[in-house]
C-alpha cells in the first residue's frame, strides 16, 4: 500500500499541490484525474521521487524507503529513444541498466511486441510506441507502474489495445498508478480514482460509489428537432433539462412517468437514447467544466 499524507507543493507564486492525502491498495489501479493544471503530475512526481514536496510525505509501506526506486517503473508521456535502434535493441540496453530483469521474450508477450520486434523505434505508430514505453517501464519488473497520460492522441482501437495491457500487468497483482484526461479510460481500468482540480482533491472513491453517490437520476435524451424548449419548460423544471447541439437531454429519477409526460404531450420518442451518468458528468458536475474542454 502506498500513503500519501498532507503533501503540498508551492512554487514561487503557485500552490501546485495542496494538502493531498490518499491511500493506494496493492495491486489496484488507481487513477488521478483532473484538468490541466490541476496539479497531477506534480503529485505523481513527488510519488515518483523525482521532486520533493514543501510538506508532507508518501509512504511506501512493504517497501524499504532506500529501495522505492528498484520497485518502480515509470513510463512518462515523452521519452527520448535512440535513432536506428530497433524494439529488441532498445529492450536489450535498457535491461542491461537493471540487476533484476523481465526476460526480454515475457516482455514482448506481456506488450504485444512481436510484430514489431525488429522494427526501427523511429517507424512505430503512436500505438506501438507507447506499448515499447510501457515495456521499458515494466523491465525491473517492479512492483508499482506508474502511468502518465499513456494513451493520450491514441486511436481509439489503439487506446482498448493498450488497456488490455493494463489489464494483463493488473493480474499480475503490479500496482498501477495512472494520470488520464479520458474518463472512460478510468473508468474502465481504475478500482479508485481521485479527482483534483486548483491543486486539491475535490473527490475521491472508487467510480462506482462515486457514480452513485452523485448520480441518482438517468439522463433521456432526444434529438432538438423532436421537442421545443417551451414544451420542456411546461413539462419539467428548468434544471431537470439541458440542450446541446444535436440533443436535448432530461435528467430523471422515473423514466416512466417522464416518458409519459412526453407522450401525453405528443413528442416524438424516434432516436431517445437513455443513458447513466458516467465520469464525464461526474467531472462536469463538480468542476463546472469539462476534463478536455
Ligand atoms: N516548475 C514549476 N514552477 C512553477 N510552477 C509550476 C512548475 N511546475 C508546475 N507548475 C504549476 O503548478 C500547477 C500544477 O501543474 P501540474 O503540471 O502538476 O498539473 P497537471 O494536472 O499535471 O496538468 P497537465 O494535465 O497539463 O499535465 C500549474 O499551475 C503549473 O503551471
Amino acid at each position: 500500500m502506498i500513503e500519501v499524507r498532507n503533501l503540498s507543493k508551492q512554487y514561487k507564486d503557485v500552490k501546485a499541490v495542496d494538502d493531498v492525502s490518499f491511500t493506494v491498495s496493492k495491486g489496484h489501479c488507481f487513477g488521478l484525474l483532473g484538468p490541466n493544471g490541476a496539479g497531477k503530475t506534480t503529485t505523481i512526481e513527488i510519488m515518483e521521487g523525482i521532486l520533493k514536496p514543501t510538506s508532507g510525505s508518501v509512504n511506501f509501506q512493504e517497501v524499504a524507503a532506500d529501495d522505492v526506486s528498484q520497485h518502480i517503473g515509470i513510463q512518462f508521456q515523452h521519452t527520448a529513444l535512440q535513432d536506428y535502434l530497433t524494439v529488441k535493441e532498445i529492450l536489450i540496453l535498457f535491461k542491461s541498466f537493471y540487476q533484476r530483469s523481465v526476460e526480454i521474450a515475457t516482455l514482448i508477450k506481456w506488450c504485444d511486441l512481436n510484430e514489431i520486434i525488429d522494427r526501427d523505434n523511429r517507424l512505430l505508430s503512436g500505438g506501438q510506441r507507447q506499448r515499447l514505453l510501457l515495456a521499458l517501464a515494466l523491465i525491473n519488473d517492479p512492483q508499482i507502474v506508474f502511468l502518465d497520460e499513456p494513451t493520450t492522441g491514441l486511436d481509439p482501437q489503439s487506446r482498448r489495445h493498450f488497456w488490455q495491457l493494463v489489464e494483463n500487468i493488473k493480474a499480475q497483482n503490479k500496482t498501477v498508478i495512472l494520470t488520464t484526461h479520458y474518463m472512460d479510460e478510468a473508468q474502465q481500468l481504475c478500482d479508485q480514482i481521485v479527482i483534483m482540480d486548483h491543486g486539491k482533491i475535490i473527490e475521491q472513491g472508487s467510480p462506482k460509489a462515486l457514480l452513485d453517490r452523485h448520480f441518482q437520476q438517468v439522463f433521456l435524451t432526444l434529438p432538438t428537432g423532436n421537442i421545443d424548449t417551451s414544451v420542456l419548460s411546461e413539462l419539467f423544471e428548468d434544471d431537470q433539462w439541458q440542450t446541446g447541439a444535436e440533443r436535448i437531454e432530461i435528467a430523471t429519477t422515473h423514466v416512466e412517468s417522464t416518458v409519459k409526460k412526453l407522450i401525453g404531450a405528443h413528442v416524438p420518442l424516434t432516436g431517445m437514447h437513455i443513458k447513466s451518468a458516467n465520469l464525464d458528468d461526474l467531472f462536469l458536475k463538480l468542476t463546472g467544466h469539462s476534463l478536455r474542454g
